[in-house]
């Protein structure tokens, strides 16, 4: 499919209102903070250290980009932060909460309402329309059917796509295919959108028209990311980047 030829045609929108949640209290400080976390891994008889004494911090609405090579232990970084894996030693407070501390129940709560996850594959659901994959993530989160039109139309504006709402993944660009994953990650209205190698499937162009979209949400939706990637060029747009070798931070 080819890709209409402005970067990316969302209208001018004012920064909306987060509604307020009762999973967190209010806190002003980093989204994440992150303190000499270690994660090892048992294969048989060997322990593998992935992760060796990480200590970071992300600031409300900024873009942080993990980079480093294959192997480094980014993904496994990545899993931490979002609560799908928990650190060895070492702790994470997601706003102010430190969340080993909390149950199964509440952290895959915390997923499920102020996390969305992008991956380098898109993970939309190929029968349904873009307008559907969205609406399939605010039923997931249980978000009143009432608020499901405005909210998907708004999401899709915001990544460029009121004109393809129809379409199926198939019938989209790779490029079309990660803003409707996008749309769908930021539906809930989550405070964190961690992204693997978001922009590792497309060519340049369409890379950057994910930062341009990404630029975007964090202004509109208020949202702050974390993500990981490879590519030089993409790293110019971050606030902060972390290197990442051997499973340490370089300095
Ligand atoms: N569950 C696991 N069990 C054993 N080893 C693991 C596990 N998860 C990750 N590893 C190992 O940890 C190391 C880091 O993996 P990770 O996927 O975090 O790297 P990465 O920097 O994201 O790489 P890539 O850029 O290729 O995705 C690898 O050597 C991997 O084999």
């Amino acid at each position: 499919m080819e890709e209409t030829a402005v970067a990316v045609e969302a209208s001018p929108q004012k920064a909306t209102k987060r509604p307020k949640k009762d999973l967190l209290p209010p806190y002003d400080g980093p989204v994440l903070e992150v303190r000499n976390v270690h994660r090892s891994f048992q294969t048989g008889s060997r322990i593998i250290h992935v992760l060796k004494g990480i200590d970071m911090e992300v600031k409300p609405q900024q873009l942080v980009m993990l980079k480093g090579r294959s192997g480094s232990g980014k993904t496994t970084l990545l899993n931490m932060l979002g609560g799908l894996d928990q650190p060895s030693s070492g702790e994470i407070l997601f706003a102010g909460q430190p969340l080993q501390d909390w149950g199964d129940q509440r952290r895959t709560a915390l997923r499920r309402k102020e996390i969305g996850f992008i991956f380098q594959a898109y993970a939309l659901m190929p029968l349904l329309s873009a307008w559907e994959n969205v609406e399939l993530s605010l039923r997931m989160a249980d978000v009143p059917r009432s608020e499901w039109k405005e909210r998907v139309g708004h999401c899709l504006d915001l990544v460029g796509l009121t004109k393809r709402v129809k379409h199926r993944p198939f019938e989209m660009s790779g490029g079309e295919q990660q803003r409707v994953a996008i749309a769908k990650a930021i539906a809930h209205r989550p405070r964190l959108l961690l992204a693997d190698e978001p922009t590792a499937e497309l060519d340049s162009k369409m890379g950057a028209q994910v930062m341009t979209v990404f630029r975007n949400i964090i202004e509109v939706e208020q949202v702050t990311i974390c993500m990981t990637t490879h590519d030089p060029t993409i790293l110019e747009v971050a606030d902060h980047v972390y290197e990442m070798a051997d499973g340490r931070f370089l300095k």
